[in-house]
């Protein structure tokens, strides 16, 4: 049988993924049980003497996982399974379209919204169909993001807007968290969100015949605050764990999210919290659906080391950036193969002398 598949998708040996993984390093990852908020508020201040020690664990916890793989699976998050069904439900009615209804959402060099399925991540080609949109429309004369809605499954555009309503509710509460973890006020992080420029994204990996040479996304690290992540049962996302640099599947578990945690927080807490690679694997069975809310501060934000966490001893590791002028250099990137590396936060790590 001859295989023909575009040689645009298939990645260097060296980054193909292994046939087989331990269900041993999927184990090691952390699991973390929102239940305690179900009957306690986030507190606001750190060090609060009256935080019940459900709630410090549970920010010890987070902290710990920022710290140590930059990831971690939540459970009992508080978004309502109906919503997650019924998002699914969507994205596989739309995916499920003829290509040419697909295309007529297509995403263009001016407004980068809508369908794709030819998205790159370091230069090669990534295996699959998105539907990107964003919370809040933005157009300032040269990055233009403007929500292409598909006219099918009609339901599309009020289901997206109740998921996203739910899942932004999560996002704050997790920031919240991150921010007691380091020793900051609950707030610290809430304004830089106000205004954000929120990204969401339906990925769709249909079967592959040739899982072994190609990958549904490149290893990359998100380059957002944090990504809010929905997988559905089929497996496929890999994290690369810190503390040995093996690649690790993530087991999929019914109504849980996955959080990575993005360059953005890295920066923040001037690298006491990590941002995790990670890359998605296909098969040559199943298709995988998998839904992305990336948590995004407003454009005009200057990224920069948190003030309270750089001292005489610890000084700031990173230069400022502005995330609107990050964001758009990344974005001609991922649209098609480029002769050089894009944009990373590497670029803005000061040298020390
Ligand atoms: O499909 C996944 O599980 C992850 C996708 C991803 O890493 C991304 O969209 O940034
Ligand atoms: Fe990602």
């Amino acid at each position: 049988m001859s295989l023909k598949i575009d040689l645009a998708f298939i990645q260097p040996a060296e980054h193909r993924p292994k046939p087989t993984f331990s269900d041993a390093g999927a184990a090691t990852i952390p699991l973390i049980d929102f239940s305690p908020l179900l009957h306690h508020q986030i507190p606001s201040n750190p060090s609060n003497p009256a935080i019940p020690n459900e709630i410090s664990s549970l920010i010890a916890a987070i902290g710990a996982a920022c710290r140590d793989w930059g990831f971690f699976q939540v459970i009992n998050h508080g978004v309502d399974p109906q919503l997650l069904e019924r998002i699914q439900a969507a994205a596989i009615e739309f995916f499920a379209l003829p290509a040419e209804e697909k295309l007529k959402v297509k995403r263009d060099e001016v407004n980068p919204l809508g369908y794709y399925d030819s998205e790159h991540t370091k230069n090669v080609r990534d295996w699959k169909e998105v539907l990107d949109l964003v919370v809040r429309e933005y157009d300032d004369g040269l990055l233009v993001l403007k929500n292409r809605w598909p006219e099918y499954p009609p339901a599309m555009s009020s289901t997206c807007e109740m998921y996203i309503a739910a899942v932004e509710k999560l996002s704050y509460k997790l920031v919240e968290l991150i921010s007691l973890s380091l020793n900051l006020h609950a707030k610290r992080l809430n304004g830089f969100f106000k205004d954000s420029s929120c990204y969401f994204r339906l990925n769709y990996y249909k079967p592959c015949p040739t899982p072994d040479l190609v990958l549904g996304v490149g290893r990359h690290k998100d380059s957002g605050a944090l990504t809010v992540l929905y997988q559905d049962q089929v497996g496929g996302l890999d994290v690369k764990r810190k503390s040995d640099g093996e690649w690790v599947r993530v087991k999929p578990i019914p109504n849980s999210y996955i959080i990575i945690v993005g360059d953005i927080i890295k920066v923040w807490s001037n690298e006491k919290y990590e941002s995790v690679e990670h890359r998605v694997s296909v098969n040559s069975e199943k298709a995988r659906l998998s839904i992305p809310f990336f948590f995004l501060p407003t454009f005009s934000t200057n990224v920069k080391p948190l003030e309270e966490l750089v001292t005489d001893e610890n000084p700031a590791k990173y230069e400022e950036y502005n995330w609107r002028d990050y964001y758009s250099s990344r974005l001609g990137s991922n649209f098609k193969k480029m002769d050089k590396e894009n944009l990373q936060i590497s670029h803005f790590k000061k040298t020390t002398i």
